[in-house]
Order: structure tokens, then sequence, then C-alpha cells
């Protein structure tokens, strides 16, 4: 099976209606306003934002979100990742009632449990979310920093990226990078290539999270290029959200063709009716990738990853030792 690595996948939004309705039952909730017949249901932006709150408001213990990311990181691996990075919400575990710390705990458990069974590597990513506004981000990136656990590597944006003025957000990265967390930020979704730049400009991120309407400004796509910046590109979200009407006007292909180093995610999988090996497959059939495009997306993320070069280099050694072995093979 070919190798695959995952850098934006937003933990809560991992999770399967299945498992959701369970947790409904388990503390006497009502899911019918967003799951129906096993899916979840929403119509545009901001319902499923409603939707995803409604789900994660369900996780409300320790050992609930060590099951959320133990299942997800086990799927993951089955469809044959060896790497995840997720993005956390401290904002979401205490709506539900969670302290950061003990949520971060639960999903650090979750990927301990997973790496013992199937060897997948996990890192977490704290996130602010954008249009809970700046001192909610702050507060978040506070967290990120002196959380001191040590899967905890990364800090980023998600939400609703129109929201606020970059300004505003400044503070909340510097602590993060001061602190020596990988950042990224959701930018280039359902704002423009403004939006991109303006991320590049005030933040600095190594990483953009879809960063994909950065076709709509080639000077732009010249200096992502140029400058290496990754994108953690999630077509299926895309299409579904209605970023892109359908496949055919992804820009994955000329972005990739200008030299961008893009990488392949699943975003909220069950919401997008998707899943890491989804994504390839559609890479595959709707882009064009080969199995050596693909791996070398895969290298892509694992280079761009949020880890001690140790990890890396191991990661990288059991991409290419797959790759040779293909190659052996045919
Ligand atoms: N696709 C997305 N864009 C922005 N914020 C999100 N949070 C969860 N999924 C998201
Ligand atoms: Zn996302």
């Amino acid at each position: 099976m070919l190798l695959k690595a995952e850098l934006h996948c937003h933990i809560e939004g991992a999770a399967l209606p299945a498992l959701v309705t369970s947790q409904a039952e388990k503390y006497g909730a009502d899911v019918s306003a967003f799951i129906r017949d096993g899916a979840y249901h929403w119509h545009d932006f901001s319902s499923f934002l409603a939707a995803y709150d409604a789900a994660a408001n369900l996780f409300r213990s320790e050992e609930d979100y060590a099951a959320l990311a133990e299942t997800y990181l086990t799927g993951l691996a089955n469809e044959g990742a060896i790497y995840s990075e997720f993005f956390t919400s401290p904002d979401h575990a205490e709506r539900a009632g969670l302290s950061p710390q003990a949520y971060t705990a639960g999903l650090g458990e979750g990927i301990v449990r997973a790496r013992a069974k199937t060897g997948i590597e996990g890192r977490m990513i704290v996130t602010g979310v954008r249009h809970f506004g700046p001192a909610a981000v702050e507060k978040a990136a506070r967290f990120a920093a002196t959380c001191g656990h040590p899967l905890v590597t990364g800090f980023g944006m998600a939400g609703d990226e129109r929201s606020g003025h970059p300004r505003d957000f400044v503070r909340a990265f510097d602590i993060a990078r001061e602190a020596g967390l990988g950042i990224t930020v959701h930018a280039g979704e359902f704002g423009g290539a403004d939006s991109v730049e303006a991320a590049l400009d005030y933040f600095a991120p190594t990483r953009i999270g879809h960063g994909v309407r950065t076709v709509e400004d080639p000077d732009l796509v010249r200096r992502v290029a140029e400058e290496g910046v990754v994108l953690e590109v999630c077509p299926v979200s895309n299409v579904v959200l209605g970023v892109f009407p359908d496949y055919t006007h992804h820009p994955f292909p000329q972005l990739h063709a200008a030299g961008c180093r893009l990488t392949l995610n699943s975003d909220d999988p069950p919401h997008f009716h998707t899943s890491i090996g989804h994504e390839y497959a559609v890479a595959s059939r709707h882009f064009d990738l080969d199995e050596a495009a693909l791996t070398a997306v895969t290298c892509t993320a694992l280079e761009a990853a949020f880890v001690d070069e140790e990890t890396r280099r191991t990661l990288l050694s059991r991409l290419a030792e797959a790759e040779a072995a293909q190659v052996v093979a045919e």
C-alpha cells in the first residue's frame, strides 16, 4: 500500500457520526439537528461550523478524547498513513467543560495507544479559532507555548479567515513561534489570494492551511513556490464546501506545475465523506498524479512536519524503503 502522511485534520471534525451518536446517548443529548440517517447534515460553511461545534460538545472527558484520537489514527494507519498531525482546539474542550490540560493529555494518550497498535506517529497542533476573536486565539497560543506536552509541536489558527484583521492575531503567533512551535494558519479557503499574502506577511508561517486561492494571483504563486511555503491542500473539503465547483476547477495541478509544495489532507473527513486514502485517490484520478508523484506528496508532508529531526529521518527512511520495495516488486 502507498504510504501516506496527513498534516491537516481537525480532531473534533474527524469524529464519525456513529461515535458522536453514542456519545450523545451517553450524555443524554439529541443529535437530530446535525446528524440524520447516520450522516452529518448541514448545507453551507456556517451550518458546517455549527454541526462541528455541536459534535465537539459531546466529547467531555479525557477518555472521550483518548478514544477519539485512537480511533481516528488507527483508521488512518489502516489506509497506509505513517504520520499524522491533527489540530486541537482547547476552546472547544473548555466549552464542553474540560480543561485544556486534560483535553491534551487525553488526545496524547490516544496517539500513544494508536502508535503501540499500528506504528503511526502523531503530533498535535494547538489552534485558536479566528472567529472567537484575538483574545481567545492568544489564550490558545499561551496554552500551546506553556503546556509542556511533548506531542504538541505546532500552533495554528482555524475558523472563519474573513473574521478580524491579521494584525490583531500577530501577538498570538509571536508567542507560539518564540516557544519553538511550528506555525500554520488557515488562509486562501474562503478568503482570496490577499488573505494568503496577509497570512505570510503577518504570521510568517512555514505552512498554510488550504492556501489554494493563492492561484488567483500569479505573483503570489511565484512567492509561495520560491519561499517553499507548504500548502495543506484538502481537495474534497474544497469541492464539498463549494470553494470550487468540481475537481476540474481545482487549482492543485496549476499550483503543482508552478513548483508550489503541496500536501494532501482530509480536513474534517466524515463531514465531507472523505479519508486520507480517498484524497490520494482523488488526486490520482482528477489531478493525474501517478504513484511516484503521490509518494513525492507524502515526502513533502514529512519534510514539512513539525517533528524533531530524528523522527523526520526515521519517517523519511520508512518512505524510501517502501518506495524501493515497490520498485523491486515491479
Ligand atoms: N475547513 C475549515 N476551515 C476553517 N476552519 C475549520 N475548522 C474546521 N474545518 C475548517
Ligand atoms: Zn482545516
